[in-house]
C-alpha cells in the first residue's frame, strides 16, 4: 500500500468524520446557514494566513527544483488571487470581517502550521499541507451537480474540486510517498494531529450558532 494511503487508513474514523462532516455536507448542498458560513469563513481567512506562509516554506525547504515549482504556482494562482478575492467577496456578502478574533480551533491549527514552518522540515510541511488539501478534496467531492446557486457555497466547492485541484492533491500525496517511508511514525503523528484539527475546525463552525 502506498504510504499516503497507509497514513489515511491509520486515521480512517477521524478522516471519514471530516470528509462527511455535517457542516461540510451542508456546504455541498448549499444549506449551511449564513451565520455559520460567516463564522467559518471569518476563521478560515485567519487560517489561510498561516497556510500561505506554509506554502512559502514549502518553496524554501523542498529538496528539488521540480518540487518547488508546484508550490510556487499554487501560491501565486490560488492563495493570492482566486481564494483571496473569494474571501473578500464572501465576507462582504455575509456581513463578516477579515479581523475576527481567533477561535481556539483556529489558533490550534495555526499553531501546528507555524510549528512545522519554523522547523523548515519539508516532510512535515508537506504532511500538514497534504491533509488540509486532501481532506478538502474529500468533502468537496461529495457535491453533486447542479452545485448550489449562491456563490458563497458554490465557489468554495469549486476551489476544492476539479482537475487542477485533484492534480495538486496528487502531487502532495506523491511527495509523502516519495519521502515519508523512513519517518513513518513521526509523519503519522503530524498527519493524525492535522486530521483532528480539521474536524475541530468544522465543529467550531456549528458549535456556537
Ligand atoms: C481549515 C482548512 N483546511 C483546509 C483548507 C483548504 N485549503 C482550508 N481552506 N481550511
Amino acid at each position: 500500500m502506498i504510504f499516503s494511503e497507509w497514513l489515511r487508513r491509520q486515521c480512517e474514523a477521524e478522516w471519514t468524520a471530516v470528509v462527511t462532516h455535517p457542516f461540510a455536507m451542508a456546504i455541498t448542498k448549499g444549506t449551511a446557514a449564513d451565520d455559520d458560513m460567516r463564522r467559518y469563513l471569518e476563521q478560515d481567512f485567519q487560517f489561510v494566513d498561516s497556510f500561505t506562509a506554509l506554502l512559502g516554506a514549502a518553496v524554501a525547504s523542498a529538496d528539488t527544483f521540480e518540487a518547488r515549482v508546484p508550490y510556487g504556482k499554487f501560491l501565486g494562482q490560488v492563495a493570492t488571487t482566486e481564494e483571496k478575492t473569494y474571501f473578500h467577496r464572501a465576507l462582504a456578502e455575509l456581513g463578516g470581517t477579515t479581523e475576527a478574533p481567533l477561535e481556539p480551533a483556529t489558533a490550534a491549527f495555526k499553531g501546528l502550521m507555524d510549528e512545522v514552518r519554523a522547523k523548515q522540515d519539508y516532510l512535515l510541511i508537506v504532511t500538514v499541507l497534504c491533509v488540509a488539501e486532501w481532506c478538502y478534496l474529500g468533502w468537496a467531492s461529495h457535491a453533486e451537480e447542479p452545485l448550489p446557486e449562491g456563490f458563497v457555497h458554490r465557489e468554495w466547492i469549486e476551489l476544492h474540486e476539479g482537475e487542477e485541484f485533484r492534480a495538486w492533491v496528487a502531487f502532495l500525496r506523491g511527495e509523502l510517498d516519495r519521502l515519508g517511508e523512513n519517518r513513518r511514525e513521526e509523519v503519522l503523528t503530524v498527519f493524525r494531529k492535522a486530521v483532528e484539527l480539521e474536524r475541530a475546525f468544522f465543529d467550531m463552525a456549528v458549535s456556537q450558532g
